[in-house]
């Protein structure tokens, strides 16, 4: 990366821009994403171990996108072996089902529908086989006691498990079209329920490449923090069957977390492992020195982050990123931009500055697969979920809540996150794989205006420019005259 201008000053996503460069890229279909950072990832975006983010759900869908969720460090070992494993047992190909039995009520289907982007819930008999479906609109203007099988209409389309393969996604696309509707039924051999598929689901499916293990199985990350044994929750992790291990804490350049990097390195030799976070060349060094693959930046940037207001401590995350991707570099390992990321041009500037991934938390926060229920705003009848931060005093009381009530009231003072705030839902585009593929669109557009058929390219390649605020507000779309 080359910058047009010496910078004067840290800069952060906002304050810079890139400038287009003669390119050969026939096709932005043609750029690859995929990170060369150890991880199955075939895409660059990994979903924030917050618990507000991410659960089962976005782990799923983030894998099958070709991308990484993080289970957070406050799961209960337990849950997150059962998680791990529900993961592991997904479909690669198509999606899972929401389903309700047909005496289930219009209420729990109406419940059901946001927690996935398919508009759909399949109804099943006592053996579990699909006897109909119910949308949104079956459910207007009827009793919310009235059962599912009352409202329910045909299934429109039913398919077959083992004849969804990648190169059978055009010819299923052209079945739900002939006959209508969005959306099919997957049925395993013995005729019961096995998943769905959406047209938008058949289209991405011949665009991205899902992330999956050795065994073909969909890819995981968990998180663990550096109190505690920390040696003994990161096998235990291993064992349930992450793929990446993250550690984690809010200021990484601390003995503690080298004491906690090298006992997670002691247990998994071979694991991929990331850790954070930092923001300096002199962090990334001494994170890899105590055994990380991956070092995550970003102090203060995210969304629901009250550190900079606090302390002052943080560094603006483009020229944080920047830095330490070159450090890391240097010793031929990689980093992850975390936090701060509002835009897709942001995710195009990480990566631009040398980042292998970025990490999303708040933006994913409002869409259906992160983990709260979805609720309505009174007033503007928007759809919303809740966010808060991992150091807030919300996470900070659930995360201690086994502990000694004085240790409880002393861990409390350091609070350095909101503890609600309102994610948004885009209309049209609720799901976190919409706000993928409008990334991914951005970015693929980013990398053929940088001539580049590859990250390793776009880093290479990209010249950056600095701007005024003016510059970046010339950049806004309007939405009505001036
Ligand atoms: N990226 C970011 O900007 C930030 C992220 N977070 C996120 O919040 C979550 C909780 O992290 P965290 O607060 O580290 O909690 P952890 O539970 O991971 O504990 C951190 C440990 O480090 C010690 N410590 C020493 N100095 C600091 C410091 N300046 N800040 C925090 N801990 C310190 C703490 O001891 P003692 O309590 O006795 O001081 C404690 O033992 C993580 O998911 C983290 O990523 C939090 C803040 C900033
Ligand atoms: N200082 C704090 N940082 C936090 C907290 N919770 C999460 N985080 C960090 O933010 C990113 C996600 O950033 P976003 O802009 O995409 O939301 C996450 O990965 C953490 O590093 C917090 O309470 N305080
Ligand atoms: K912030």
């Amino acid at each position: 990366m080359k910058f047009l201008h010496t910078p004067t000053t840290d800069l952060t996503y906002a304050d810079v821009f890139l400038v287009p460069s003669r390119s050969d890229v026939l096709s932005r279909l043609d750029v690859d994403l995929a990170p060369a950072d150890g991880t199955g990832s075939t895409l660059p975006i990994v979903a924030a171990n917050m618990t507000a983010v991410t659960g089962r759900r976005m782990l799923e869908a983030m894998a099958r996108r070709g991308g990484l969720g993080v289970l957070p460090q406050d799961v209960p070992a337990d849950i997150a072996g059962e998680v791990i494993e529900w993961v592991k047992s997904r479909p690669v190909l198509f999606d899972t089902a929401l389903w309700v039995r047909r005496h289930d009520t219009v209420l729990e289907v109406q419940h059901l529908l946001p927690k996935r982007n398919h508009a759909a819930v399949t109804v099943v008999d006592d053996e579990h086989r699909p006897i109909g479906i119910v949308r949104a609109a079956d459910c207007a203007n009827t009793d919310q006691f009235t059962s599912a099988a009352n409202v329910m209409v045909d299934v429109p389309v039913t398919v077959a498990a083992e004849d969804v393969t990648k190169a059978a996604l055009p010819e299923i696309f052209a079945k739900l079209q002939a006959a209508g509707t969005d959306y099919a039924v997957v049925t395993a051999a013995d005729g019961t329920v096995a998943g769905a598929l959406t047209a938008a689901g058949l289209l991405r499916g011949t665009i991205y490449t899902p992330a999956v293990d050795a065994q073909g199985r969909l890819q995981v990350a968990a998180a663990v923090g550096i109190n505690g044994d920390v040696a003994a929750k990161a096998r235990t992790l291993l064992e349930q069957g992450a793929d990446v291990l993250v550690v984690d804490t809010a200021h990484g350049h601390q003995q503690k977390m080298f004491d906690a990097l090298a006992a997670v390195r002691s247990v998994a030799p071979d694991a991929v492992i990331a850790a954070g976070n930092v923001v300096s060349a002199d962090g990334t060094r001494d994170l890899i020195e105590a055994g990380a693959d991956i070092v995550k930046v970003g102090v203060g940037p995210g969304a629901m982050c009250t550190t900079r207001m606090m302390t002052a401590v943080g560094r603006p995350q483009f020229s944080a990123v920047l830095e330490c991707a070159e450090a890391a570099r240097a010793l031929g390992k990689q980093v992850w931009a975390d936090g701060g990321v509002r835009y897709p041009r942001d995710v195009a500037l990480a990566l631009a500055a040398g980042a292998a991934q970025v990490m999303i938390g708040s933006w994913f926060a409002g869409t259906y697969e992160s983990p709260g229920d979805l609720q309505v705003d009174p007033d503007t009848g928007r759809a919303y979920k809740e966010s808060f931060g991992m150091a807030s005093k919300r996470a900070v009381q659930h995360r201690t809540a086994g502990d000694e009530l004085f240790e409880r009231a002393r861990k409390a003072i350091f609070e350095e996150g909101i503890s609600t705030s309102r994610m948004y839902l885009e209309a049209d585009r609720g799901g976190v794989e919409d706000q993928l593929d409008a990334i991914t669109a951005g970015l693929r557009s980013a990398m053929s205006y940088a001539g580049a058929h590859n990250l390793a390219e776009f880093h290479e390649r990209a010249l950056v420019g600095i701007q005024s605020s003016a510059g970046y507000e010339e950049g806004r779309p309007l939405a009505q005259s001036w």
